[in-house]
């Protein structure tokens, strides 16, 4: 991986559509935007609109009927097919939660996906053959990689032993967690401050200090990191309940850190589009929408599946109003978020970059991700030819990552290997450091 090119117009492969755009708008550095709804030249894309304004709405019309029309199908499918079938549904109470060893997945359909994409514990030394002598870093994402994949998200729980092997392996290598939720949430559900945490899907990140960062980006701002996740509510609860992981995480640290935020200017419509879609899906039964600060993501893993035309039809609709938003297909969840060239593979490259990994050969970075959207971070690796992506799925699938893991279950086994691995590693150093003084 080269230096972060804060130019290119990388485009995410989850789009359905998109167009690189030249120029500024919302204020955003021009490098940032990528998508748009609708263009003068193209029916799947727009005009771009002049700095400082919204893109214009309302202007799909003429080719708008059938182009929405083939659109919705296409995200009708996606939207069907868009988690592995699993034997077993974890229903989202803590005890199954903490007990993710109860699915039971076909091994025949793992055993598939590993013709493409082999298992990463059966490769465990060909992987870290490449890790010798280099630097490793480690980019998790969260559902479905660290918890297993349950019916309510706010019981996506991870177990203990997991949280003690992340924990581990952020002793040993630089740890950050990249997830599609906000960075508040992710952090009150790892619960530890050995790590860095980007939510939002790479949106909203606090990375390690590192001097010249705001000068590359614009919307990057050092601050010391009990300024910048201090809210008035954390530090009631934290006085009221003296609650010790609280009180580590606002007022242990004072440390120089990294803020980065791309799509602040989004602020303003991701609330209102989140009150709208609150609003607009009250009467389907099961949907839950959820505010993600920069994103928003509307479930219906828990609809009826009749009822799935209505939500996407709708989620459809409603973001006709919004062309700075666009929608992308995660686990049985729509996600709204900002038209910007933003996503878990840029974040990755930030966070190489103020961990000063980004311009060494000698790094060998590792992301574990489930979803579409981590499939950013794997291409970004793939296309650097450097690093190891990890898909983590029991079922085929189309996949930018170089091996896989089944199961969470399996993502801390393979984790596990790899603190034991750096710890021999450390004590070989050590022993011939000793040797060659003797
Ligand atoms: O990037 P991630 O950390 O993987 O976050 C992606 C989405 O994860 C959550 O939804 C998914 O997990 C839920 C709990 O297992 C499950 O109920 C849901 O169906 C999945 O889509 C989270 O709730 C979303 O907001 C994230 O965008």
């Amino acid at each position: 991986m080269g230096p972060m090119d804060l130019n290119s117009s990388h485009v995410s492969p989850v789009l359905t559509d998109s167009v690189p755009v030249n120029k500024s708008r919302l204020g955003i550095h021009s490098s940032l935007l990528t998508y748009s709804q609708q263009d003068s030249s193209s029916p799947h894309s727009a005009a771009p609109a002049p700095a400082g304004k919204l893109p214009r709405t309302g202007s799909r019309k003429s080719a708008a009927g059938s182009i929405d029309d083939v659109r919705f199908n296409g995200w009708l499918d996606a939207m069907k097919a868009s988690s592995p079938p699993r034997k077993k549904l974890l229903k989202g109470s803590m005890i199954n939660a903490l007990l993710p060893s109860n699915i039971e997945y076909d091994n025949e359909d793992y055993h598939i996906l590993t013709v493409d994409y082999p298992s990463a514990l059966e490769c465990f030394e060909k992987i870290v053959e490449r890790a010798k002598n280099n630097k490793v870093a480690v980019f998790l994402d969260y559902d479905g990689t660290l918890s297993p994949i349950v019916d309510d998200p706010d019981c996506a729980f991870m177990s203990e032993p997991m949280r003690e092997t992340v924990r581990s392996v952020a002793r040993c290598f630089p740890t950050a967690i990249i997830s599609g939720r906000s960075r508040d949430q992710v952090y009150d559900l790892v619960k530890l401050t050995e790590l860095y945490y980007a939510g939002s899907h790479g949106m909203d990140i606090i990375g390690p200090f590192r001097h010249n960062m705001s000068n590359k980006l614009p919307n990057c701002v050092n601050s010391t990191d009990h300024q910048v996740t201090m809210h008035p509510s954390s530090l009631l609860i934290m006085l009221l309940l003296s609650c010790p992981f609280l009180t580590n995480h606002f007022l242990w640290q004072g440390n120089q850190i990294t803020l980065f935020q791309p799509a602040t200017q989004f602020l303003p419509i991701i609330d209102e589009v989140f009150r709208t879609l609150v609003e607009i899906t009250k009467d389907i039964s099961g949907a839950k929408v959820e505010n993600h600060k920069f994103c928003v993501s509307v479930h219906y893993r828990n609809v009826q599946e009749n009822n799935w035309t209505i939500i996407g039809q709708r989620v459809h609709d409603i973001l006709k109003k919004f062309p700075g938003l666009r929608s992308t297909h995660g686990r049985k969840v729509l996600e709204v978020r900002p038209v910007i060239d933003w996503n878990k593979g840029k974040a990755v490259e930030f966070l190489m970059e103020s961990l000063d990994l980004n311009d060494n050969d000698d790094v060998l970075p590792i992301y574990i991700g489930d979803d579409k959207t981590d499939e950013d971070a794997f291409k970004i690796l793939r296309e650097s030819n450097r690093g190891c992506g990890i898909l983590v799925s029991s079922v085929k699938k189309e996949s930018n990552a170089s091996y896989s893991l089944r199961d969470p279950n399996e993502v801390m086994e393979f984790l596990q290997l790899l603190v034991r691995w750096k710890e021999r590693e450390e004590t070989n150093h050590f022993n011939k450091q000793i040797k060659v003084k003797v």
